[in-house]
């Protein structure tokens, strides 16, 4: 039987946990247990960030993708969603009105759209011109998901301006992987984040929480991120979505995401770990922060004409996924966005420091 006080103790001092003792913490369900757990988890945040949390401003400017995701709404076959593909001119906008609105990064997020990728006429040059009007129009931080491209453009892209490369493998069970990625190799999946952090380029990491996984498999996940280096971590609850294989699953819930957000933050203590609104919108940001996590991620400006990913449309015209819609939040949870100034020097430390702590942010 594992001793709840004890694993907490062991984690709190950075002692490594065995498998079976994140199991454990990923299983909890007794609601004052979990709250131990996620008060732990808010005392590592609180030493290595104190009370900052970092902003993420989400452009999704193309829902146009090749592949056939079992989970994913924009999957090529699906009839059902928006098609949408903004110019170069109107992804600039939406950046700049997103910097205005004081997010710490671009976020260029994009399904693997066949006129942005290889084969198009103009080869990667339209999405390498997008990060480098983006940087300059915002000289912010911009992370890039473009999916499985060569290493040679991967390097473009950092030349360009992008800081982060965001290529999730939603789990790392290779049996679920095939079920999930159709037709997406898992290894060539793999190598790519690799390339990337050699390169330079920080490295996200992503799972998918509710779609046949189990704690066995988040914990694997957990030394697959630690052998990645992955500079943030992160999962999101399955949404279903309609026109989908997926589309009759049963929603689990969010018990198993906020569980492994504040596991997280015990094995990742400096480390970037979002609370998605792409999940619930602002009503689940609370429980995710007070979870441990300290980057708030798909704030989308409302009337640009964007789409989330799972949760195409909740809270976006209404603009409560905003940095303003969501400050009374943040006081709520004794949290404020970080100066921009500190998420730059997290970056460059943490790039400087591959693999060791990074610096506590003031
Ligand atoms: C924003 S999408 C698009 C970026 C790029 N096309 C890719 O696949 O990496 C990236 C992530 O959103 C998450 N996602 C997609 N559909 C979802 C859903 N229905 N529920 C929860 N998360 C979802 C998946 O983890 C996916 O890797
Ligand atoms: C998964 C997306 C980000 C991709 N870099 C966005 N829907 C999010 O919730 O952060
Ligand atoms: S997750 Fe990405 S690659 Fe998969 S269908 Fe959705 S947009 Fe395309």
């Amino acid at each position: 039987m594992q001793n709840l006080s004890t694993i907490l103790d062991k984690a709190m001092h950075r002692i490594p946990l065995a498998q079976q003792e994140i199991i454990h913490l990923l299983q909890l369900t007794d609601p004052a247990e979990r709250e131990r757990l996620f008060a732990a988890a808010r005392q590592q945040r609180q030493r290595y960030f104190a009370d900052k949390v970092f902003l993420y401003g989400f452009v999704y400017f193309s829902t146009y993708c090749r592949n056939e995701c079992a989970f994913c709404f924009y999957r090529n076959s699906n009839n059902e969603p928006v098609r949408y593909r903004k110019s170069k001119e109107e992804i600039v906008a939406i950046s700049r009105a997103l910097a205005a609105d004081g997010v710490h990064l671009i976020d260029l997020t994009m399904g693997e759209d066949p006129a942005f990728l290889a084969n198009a006429a103009s080869g990667y040059e339209d999405l390498l011109e997008i990060v480098q009007l983006v940087k300059a129009a915002t000289g912010l931080p911009i992370m890039i998901s473009p999916g499985v491209v060569p290493r040679e453009v991967l390097v473009r892209l950092k030349q360009a301006g992008a800081d982060w490369y965001a290529c999730y493998q939603e789990t790392h069970n290779r049996r679920l992987y095939g079920e999930l990625r159709l037709n997406q190799s898992y290894d060539q999946r793999w190598d790519s984040k690799v390339s990337a952090a050699a390169i330079g380029l920080l490295v996200e990491e992503g799972l998918l929480v509710g779609v046949g996984d189990c704690a066995r498999d988040t914990a694997h996940s957990f030394s697959r991120m630690r052998e990645l280096g992955a500079a943030q971590v992160r999962t999101m609850s399955f949404v279903p979505q309609a026109g989908t294989p997926l589309a009759e699953t049963v929603a689990a819930g969010n018990r198993r995401e906020i569980n492994i957000i504040a596991v997280m933050r015990l094995l990742f203590p400096d480390r970037l770990i979002p609370a998605s609104l792409d999940v619930e919108g602002v009503s689940g940001l609370k429980e995710r922060l007070a979870a441990g996590a300290n980057v708030v991620t798909s704030l989308i400006p409302p009337q640009a004409g964007l789409l989330g990913v799972s949760q195409s449309t909740l809270d976006i015209a209404d603009g409560c996924r905003t940095a303003a819609g969501i400050r009374p939040i943040l006081q709520e949870c004794g949290l404020t966005p970080a100066a921009p100034a500190e998420y730059a020097a997290w970056l460059d430390n943490t790039r400087g420091c591959r693999g060791r702590e990074a610096v506590v942010c003031g």
